[in-house]
């Protein structure tokens, strides 16, 4: 047996900002078996696969002499390098180290997961073979990059130790559940194997995704490496694959959790009455006593007060101010400016909800005037709004109604952030999805988008208004440093309440009522039961 000298040096290593992108959307597993078409080699085949679009590739040999297996991976490697796809080396650190591959995996009866890694260092890849959710927190605490199912069903290409049983839809399903449910391992990528091909991973993926975690991508043994033109059936099972992790959102991710959480906690001390923030209100005709009644219905205390002469002793004691354009006046917009400097004077945080902003002149000059006075932390609008504050065109604006945001995701997210960028405050903008956009003190953009949300929502009129009332709920008791997750909170709470209502509704009245008790009734865990809260969608805007 010979041993093939280390290709390269570590000083060559791919860097974290160098080494190729893990995906995990269509990974190949090579074998080198009888499996393989007549004429051809594991390296035609792994050619054709990145030729195909093969996302990852995984060297596995079980039999191959260690010589004769770098010389293996060394070719492999080359290969990968030219479609800038990782390899990793399947089992075997000494032979991933001694060609400078990307990384390993490694399954339970392998090296301990964290002297892999202690081995290999934090710039290579590694990924774990998991059965449960004991392996996965040890691979996670090891730092491992992502997580492999062991086999989701029956396959003549793994010999498996007898008793053992595939996991099944239902097991994957369940296994992303308690990954999604656990901090460690939440965030990190998973993928699944064993008996998948292009006619059944679209089923897999669409019938495991649950609510807050989906399959990151799918690893095929025969499905390529059996086939006698691979590129083509690597193209397919990418088609497939591709389509379907488009489609399904993923609702769980550290960061959004985090905000889905400190909702959860302040909606518990409002309704505990371990908080009851004063917020003033100076707010238009329509919605006034409306959201005096939601403000109470969550545990906040309203006040509704526009007399100029008495802003700076209502605002000085208040928790939080929403200022709201909705029935303008000389007088009041001069209350607004005084209540406003009062606040911002105290750190008092202070919401503006820029009702029909583009619909006139008049309404545009004065949340102009009020954004160049007052320093917001929130400013709560739907895209009609919030594209007139930020001069961008081509939003409608009908009366205080809007149109939708041409350009869809991308072009929403954008928006919400010019506004975020140019004003500084936190910036919420409802619709059918709505999406929360910040500046970082690092100046990052930060961006979450919650889907929940129910369409009954627009038949009554003042929803808006509402939302930003419990906003200032929300932020009464979260401070100005917290401006982010209150704006989410109030949101949330607006649109899980308007869901729980739905079932209540024979009609817009019944509807209303059903809304306003359910402000009442809904509890933090059905904020978290219920959030479908999205995140990591800032680079959309950037
Ligand atoms: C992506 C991926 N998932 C699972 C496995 C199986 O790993 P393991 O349990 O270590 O079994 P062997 O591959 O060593 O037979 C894998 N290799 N890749
Ligand atoms: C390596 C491995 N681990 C679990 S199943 C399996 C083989 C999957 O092969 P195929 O994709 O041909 O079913």
């Amino acid at each position: 047996m010979t041993v093939t000298s280390p290709a390269s040096t570590a000083a060559a290593s791919a860097t974290p900002a160098t080494r190729p992108p893990l995906n995990l959307a269509v990974y190949l597993v090579t074998d080198s078996g009888s499996m393989l078409p007549e004429g051809k080699s594991v390296e035609d085949q792994v050619k054709a696969a990145l030729e195909g679009g093969a996302t990852l590739i995984q060297l596995r040999e079980k039999s191959l002499d260690t010589g004769a297996f770098i010389t293996r991976a060394r070719a492999l490697l080359t290969l990968c390098r030219a479609y800038n796809v990782p390899l990793l080396i399947n089992d075997r650190i000494d032979v991933a180290l001694a060609v400078d591959a990307d990384g390993v995996h490694l399954g339970q009866d392998d090296m301990d997961p964290k002297l892999a890694r202690a081995i290999l260092g934090p710039n290579k890849y590694l990924g774990v073979t998991v059965h449960n959710m004991h392996d996965a927190e040890r691979a996670a605490d090891a730092g491992a990059d992502y997580l492999g199912t062991c086999a989701i069903f029956d396959t003549q290409t793994k010999k498996h130790k007898p008793g053992f049983e595939p996991l099944g839809v239902e097991g994957v399903k369940a296994m992303l559940t308690k990954l999604a449910e656990h901090h460690k391992t939440r965030a990190l990528p998973v993928c699944t194997i064993g008996g998948l091909h292009a006619s059944n991973v679209g089923a897999v993926l669409k019938d495991t995704a649950t609510k807050t975690k989906k399959l990151d991508g799918v690893a095929v043994v025969s499905a390529i490496m059996a086939q006698k033109d691979a590129r083509a059936a690597t193209a397919q099972l990418k088609d497939v694959v591709e389509r379907e992790l488009a489609l399904a959102p993923v609702y769980a991710t550290r960061e959004a959790c985090q905000v889905v959480s400190v909702a959860a906690e302040t909606l518990r001390k409002l309704r505990e009455g371990k908080a009851s923030p004063l917020v003033h209100h100076i707010t238009n005709f329509v919605v006034m006593n409306d959201n005096a009644n939601a403000a109470l219905a969550v545990g906040g205390s309203p006040v509704m007060a526009h007399a100029e002469n008495e802003m700076e002793a209502m605002t000085g004691i208040a928790s939080s101010l929403v200022l709201n354009v909705g029935t303008l006046s000389d007088t009041w917009i001069s209350a607004m400016l005084t209540a406003g400097r009062v606040a911002n004077a105290r750190g008092i945080p202070v919401v503006l909800d820029p009702v029909g902003a583009g619909a006139t002149p008049y309404r545009l000059a004065t949340c102009r005037t009020l954004l160049s006075e007052i320093k917001f932390d929130i400013i709560k609008g739907n895209a009609g709004e919030i594209a007139a504050l930020a001069n961008v065109q081509g939003v409608e604006q009908r009366g205080v109604d809007s149109g939708e945001v041409a350009g869809g995701e991308k072009a929403s997210v954008a928006l919400a952030v010019a506004l975020a960028k140019a004003t500084g405050a936190v910036v919420a903008m409802s619709g059918a999805t709505d999406y929360v956009a910040r500046v970082t003190a690092e100046g990052k953009t930060q961006v979450v988008a919650v889907d929940n949300g129910t369409q009954w929502l627009g038949k009554i009129t003042g929803t808006g208004c509402t939302t930003a009332t419990l906003v200032g709920c929300f932020a009464g008791v979260l401070g100005k440093a917290n401006a982010f997750e209150a704006a989410v909170a109030g949101i949330l709470t607006m649109c899980v309440a308007g869901e729980k209502a739905v079932a209540l509704a024979k009609g817009p009245m019944s509807f209303k009522v059903a809304l306003f008790d359910e402000f009442f009734n809904v509890m933090p865990a059905d904020l978290v039961q219920a959030a479908k809260v999205r995140d990591r969608i800032q680079a959309n805007a950037d």
